[in-house]
């Protein structure tokens, strides 16, 4: 392998002379330093650097010891030979050790992120300066970077260099720049904003314009308790609004969890938020994978390998609402088994007898027991020819034990869980009036979205119509309207591989890779 920057040695400092990373650390202390405390009066970042350096040119004494110390070193030392990517670095990226792509990227095939690298735009020359880590993900890293151009944080998300990785990573900038540019022109509908994309260094890199803290965050900072109504209501309305342009747009996220929430910068002081990665998205009818959606979040008919639709992403927005009000997730089953037995405790009933007949997994849950299984009220009071298996009898099959995890609640059904919140007096009756409408509220919509059988499972649109939403009151179990089948916008048309306007080639980019 070639040899790297951060192998070689430095050749023959002074030994008195300070290292060259304390060099290093004051010079970028002074341009980050800046960066913070008054990010609005500066220039772009490289004039910045160069007016802090423009102040010290007065001084002789100052300037040798700072901008022209390299050559105070050269003049101390001739054998003195200062190279910049010697300079030792302040990783990010974990593990830092350079495996691949002539030491640029780790065993993980990460790009090895370390403050103050630059990721360069070469078509626009547009250039974003590494600060700090935000999330590492299965796709690739996110990074909080300074933007040259605008004087303004951006996140960028730097993809691995894996060719599945790049090809998903494509499908997210296909998808998001159509939501953006063709249902959200406006950017009023509480999705994330791309605002740039490009390779570099054999990764391709997404900026987006950078958020707050995601949900998960937000719970634990609250010890995991739970959020106030009118925070579950306003994030709920927001998030409903999303998902009511990825239907019209025909995109399933297929990854919604608290995580991928995020919190946007006040704006009047109100709170809002908006939703991200798209990285698991595609369009409705042209589904590809059968192991989405994070576990917790995973709906009933992609644990039993059922054809699926937006109504997916309609449960996990389901267990997010419980969550945000109870602070703790709703389903956090440490296997598929223990998921879907934990939906079948709380919500009650089971996944209705025509998608169990025709799922691919059934048998890894359910036994079929004849036509009808006495006593075994599974949907809407009637009768299934379903049980689902006991522990003892998956063990059997599997020789092991299915994973079981902890109940972090008291044990019950969904409305007695959030009547009884938090949990310490189980007697609803306490409840003031108030409350108790809201709750009854909270309790009936949350029944409309963890709905087991997915035609019936409401709709973004039905469910933005439901009293606890619109914060009318609350009188009875809400009948949403019959939501006529439309062809979702972005199910007519293609996805566009050609997004932005702009052209992928143009961009560096090709659907197959930047190398063909
Ligand atoms: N625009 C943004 N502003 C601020 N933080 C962000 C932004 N985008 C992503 N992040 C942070 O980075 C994390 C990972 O981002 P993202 O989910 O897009 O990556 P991923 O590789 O798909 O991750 P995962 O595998 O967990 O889904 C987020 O949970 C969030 O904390």
């Amino acid at each position: 392998m070639e040899e790297t920057g951060r192998e070689r040695k430095a050749a023959g400092p002074p030994p008195w002379a300070p290292t060259k990373s304390t060099v290093f650390r004051s010079y970028a202390a002074a341009v980050v330093g800046d960066r913070a405390e008054a990010p609005s009066a500066r220039g772009n970042g490289v004039a910045a650097r160069s007016s802090n350096l423009r102040a010290v040119r007065k001084r002789p004494i100052v300037a040798r010891l700072t901008r022209d110390i390299v050559q105070t070193f050269e003049k101390c030392n001739p054998e003195f030979n200062y190279v910049d990517s010697l300079n030792p670095k302040h990783f990010l990226t974990s593990p830092a050790v350079p495996v691949h792509n002539d030491g640029l990227d780790n065993a993980n095939s990460d790009l090895i992120l370390y403050v103050n690298l630059e990721l360069v735009n070469k078509k626009s020359d547009r250039r974003y300066i590494v600060e700090e880590m935000l999330g590492q993900g299965t796709f690739g890293q996110v990074a909080k970077c300074w933007d040259a151009e605008t004087n303004s944080y951006v996140a960028v998300k730097v993809i691995k260099n894996q060719p599945a990785f790049y090809q998903q990573a494509i499908m997210e900038v296909s998808l998001l720049s159509m939501l953006n540019d063709k249902f959200d022109p406006d950017d009023q509908h509480h999705i994330v904003r791309m605002l740039d994309f490009f390779p570099w260094k054999n990764h391709l890199c997404i900026t987006f314009e950078m958020l707050g803290h995601n949900l998960y965050e937000l719970l634990k900072k609250n010890n995991l308790r739970g959020l106030q109504l009118q925070f579950v209501r306003t994030f709920s309305r927001q998030i409903l609004d999303a998902l009511i342009v990825m239907k019209g747009a025909g995109i399933i996220h297929c990854d919604l969890k608290p995580e991928n929430i995020l919190i946007t910068p006040k704006v009047n002081s109100a709170a809002g938020v908006k939703v991200i990665d798209f990285g698991s998205a595609c369009m409705e009818g042209k589904t590809i994978y059968s192991y989405i959606q994070s576990r917790y979040y995973r709906s009933p008919e992609v644990l039993l390998g059922y054809p699926y639709t937006t109504a997916i992403d309609m449960w996990s927005f389901g267990c997010i609402v419980a969550e945000l009000y109870i602070g703790l997730p709703l389903f956090p089953g440490a296997s598929e088994y223990d998921v879907l037995s934990r939906m079948i405790e709380i919500v009650g009933g089971q996944p209705p007898d025509d998608l169990l007949r025709e799922a691919k997994n059934t048998r890894k849950f359910f036994k079929h027991v004849g036509s009808i299984y006495p006593g075994n009220e599974a949907h809407d009071g009637l009768c299934s020819s379903y049980r689902v298996l006991t522990e003892d009898e998956v063990e059997a099959r599997d020789s092991k034990k299915p994973k079981i995890g902890k109940w972090y609640f008291p044990r019950g059904r969904l409305d007695r869980l959030i009547f009884a919140y938090p949990w310490k007096n189980l007697n609803e009756g306490n409840l003031p009036e108030t409350e108790k409408e809201d709750c009854l509220a909270l309790v009936d919509f949350l029944r409309g979205l963890v709905e087991f059988d997915p035609n019936k499972r409401w709709s973004p649109l039905q469910a933005s119509y439901h009293p606890f939403i619109t914060g009318e009151a609350f009188t009875g179990p809400y009948e949403p309207f019959r939501e006529t089948p439309v062809i979702p916008v972005g199910r007519a048309a293609t996805v566009d591989h050609n997004p932005g306007g702009g052209h992928w080639l143009a961009a560096g980019l090709s659907p197959q890779g930047w190398k063909h």
